[in-house]
């Protein structure tokens, strides 16, 4: 199954990054095709204008609905489609968490859609959400100054997940966040050399002693969630098991 990616935005030479690394390669191997498109390509005037003042009036500009609309007809189509999922990152959105990002890895379509300015006519996500399956997804509290970056990176975390994606799908498993992890942060990792500017590797994990290794990792991960995001951790956490 191909995963079909469309990104809609101002400044579509965001989405060149995605032809490089691994992402590059699964769009070679046909498991995800990717399309950038200018939204300016849907305008009709010299200036190819794709904003105008906000109604009610405030500062900036508010990225018109026309554009988008004509964009969408010929990318996505007239017709509602449930299993398109259509993305508009936004600092106003659901927080965008793994598991967001683990159902959207089975996804046959994704369209990201690229705010720019103060941000897109709301009859647009209203139109979308009438047809498609809409995701209005934050990645945390601040802002940018579109939603390019933040396409970037719920790409990078979906098409990760995507079954054939992942050389060893099993190094997913251990990862922060993870089902494998109890959805704890990842322990400290260590390679050789064991001795580094003074810094040893923990001799737990030169013991060869299986066990005890995995009893330091659960311990570590519950150590380090407990202390950096205690929004994560219920009573079970707060004790080592
Ligand atoms: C324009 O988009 C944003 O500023 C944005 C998008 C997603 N997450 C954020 N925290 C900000």
């Amino acid at each position: 199954m191909t995963m079909r990616l469309d990104y809609l935005s101002i400044f579509p030479a965001y989405f060149d990054v995605l032809d490089i690394s691994l992402l590059g390669k699964a769009a070679v191997n046909g498991l995800v095709e990717v399309h950038a498109h200018d939204l300016r390509d849907w305008t009709h005037d010299r200036h190819r204008t794709v904003d105008d003042t906000p109604c009610g009036g405030g500062a900036g500009m508010v990225m018109k609905p026309d554009p988008w609309g004509e964009a969408f007809d010929e990318i996505i189509g007239t017709e509602p489609d449930s299993s398109v999922h259509v993305i508009f990152p936004s600092p106003s959105g659901a927080p965008f968490t793994q598991s967001a990002a683990q159902e959207l890895s089975s996804a046959v379509r994704i369209v990201f859609c690229c705010g720019r300015y103060e941000g897109i006519d709301h009859r647009v996500i209203d139109y979308a959400r009438s047809m498609w399956t809409v995701h209005e997804v934050s990645l945390g509290d601040y802002v940018l100054n579109g939603g390019e970056v933040a396409a970037l990176a719920i790409t990078e975390a979906v098409v990760r997940l995507v079954p054939g994606f992942m050389g060893n799908p099993e190094s997913l498993a251990e990862e922060s966040f993870s089902a494998g992890q109890d959805g704890l942060l990842e322990y400290p990792l260590f390679t050789r050399p064991v001795s580094w500017r003074g810094l040893d590797v923990p001799e737990v994990l030169m013991s060869g002693h299986h066990g005890r290794i995995a009893k330091w990792r659960r311990d570590e991960s519950v150590r380090l969630t407990c202390e950096r995001r205690p929004d994560l951790t219920d009573s079970d956490f707060g004790v080592p098991h």
